[in-house]
């Protein structure tokens, strides 16, 4: 049997950092040096593999758009040549990155999978060597046509998953959508879950590009004035996320809802986001959300702030009018919420 061939791209992040004088940094060479030596990933089940550094490597608190693209360009350059992929990325950012891949890898038909570490390799008691072992085990050998986060035995939907602790190996949780993959003594595959839309086959693989997008995020608070709202809004925004109460609640606040609809009328973006951290919007369910739903606000239902935020950056991204972003952002295009 033909072995599967994977790339491995390697950004930044803790999985390949040591120790400096100011905390952790990412050490060029490190992570290619180590993965020659960790004999598991060499044995007879597990694939062939290439690891290709990015240079510089980074912390993901530094990513922005511009590293989206350049990792999404790097996996349609490197397409034809692989059978799936695995980006060792920081956690910090992870859930944007993996969002933001999901939009942009458009008849996706490979893995793609997203991994790092809490620990650096290079201690004791890393999580990077498993969670790197079974990136790559599940690339070769699950039929995963879609972006995957891969953190302490679970395969979560990327534009699904959120980093909910700072400090615990189980690092990544995904509120609104079963694990795709849970890998225990036997690995269960959500079969029902697993490709959002089969592409077609004749089509390729293509990158939409992304570009920097000026979006102001606000959440709500008892008291919050419609100043800091304006104050959001004076500034050169696209688009408005207000991560609100409950079911997608706001306060009665003429001058709050006034702020807001007039955005929505000068064609800036306002969505309505849960600050809970599990479940949907509906702004159907009070008088208080639906003030928002008057105004002009569309729900981002289910989505995690990462999907929200990067799909509005995918949307506005695109030469599309007002509507048709507006449209678009209220569908399930990835699979990134639920109807
Ligand atoms: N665990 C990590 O990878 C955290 C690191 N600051 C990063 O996101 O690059």
């Amino acid at each position: 049997m033909n072995k599967k061939r994977i790339y491995i791209a390697y950004t930044g992040g803790t999985i390949g950092m040591k120790k400096s004088k100011n905390g952790y940094i990412p050490v060029q060479g490190y992570v290619s040096d180590v993965v020659k030596g960790l004999t598991e990933l060499h044995r007879e089940e597990m694939p062939n593999f290439d690891i290709h550094e990015y240079c510089p490597v980074i912390d993901s608190s530094n990513m922005t758009p511009n590293d989206w693209q350049f990792i999404a360009d790097d996996i349609q350059a490197k397409y034809d040549q692989y059978d799936g992929f695995v980006v060792l990325h920081g956690t910090d950012t992870m859930a944007y990155t993996a969002s933001a891949l999901s939009f942009m890898l458009d008849n996706l038909k490979k893995p793609v999978i997203v991994t790092g570490s809490q620990i650096p390799l290079s201690e004791i008691r890393s999580d990077g060597q498993l969670n790197l072992l079974n990136s790559l085990y599940l690339a070769a050998h699950y039929p995963l046509a879609e972006v995957g986060l891969f953190f302490n035995n679970k395969l979560y939907r990327g534009n699904r998953s959120t980093k909910a602790d700072s400090s615990g190996f189980n690092a990544f949780e995904s509120p609104n959508c079963d694990p795709l993959i849970t890998a225990g003594i036997q690995i269960n595959v959500d079969l029902g879950q697993l490709v959002v839309t089969p592409p077609r086959n004749e089509s390729k693989l293509t990158v939409i590009p992304i570009k920097d997008q000026p979006i102001g995020v606000v959440s709500l608070y008892p008291g919050i004035s419609h100043q800091v709202i304006a104050n959001i809004l004076a500034q050169p925004v696209n688009a408005l996320i207000i991560q609100s109460y409950g079911v997608g609640n706001a306060p009665e606040n003429e001058a709050l809802l006034n702020e807001i609809e007039q955005a929505h009328k000068r064609g800036i973006l306002v969505v309505n986001r849960t600050q809970c951290h599990r479940g949907m919007v509906n702004m159907e369910g009070y008088a208080t959300g639906h003030a928002l739903k008057d105004a002009g606000v569309l729900s981002a239902r289910d989505m995690t702030l990462e999907a929200c935020l990067t799909k509005i950056h995918h949307l506005l991204s695109q030469d599309l009018s007002y509507d048709e972003v507006r449209r678009r952002f209220e569908i399930n295009l990835k699979g990134e919420l639920s109807l």
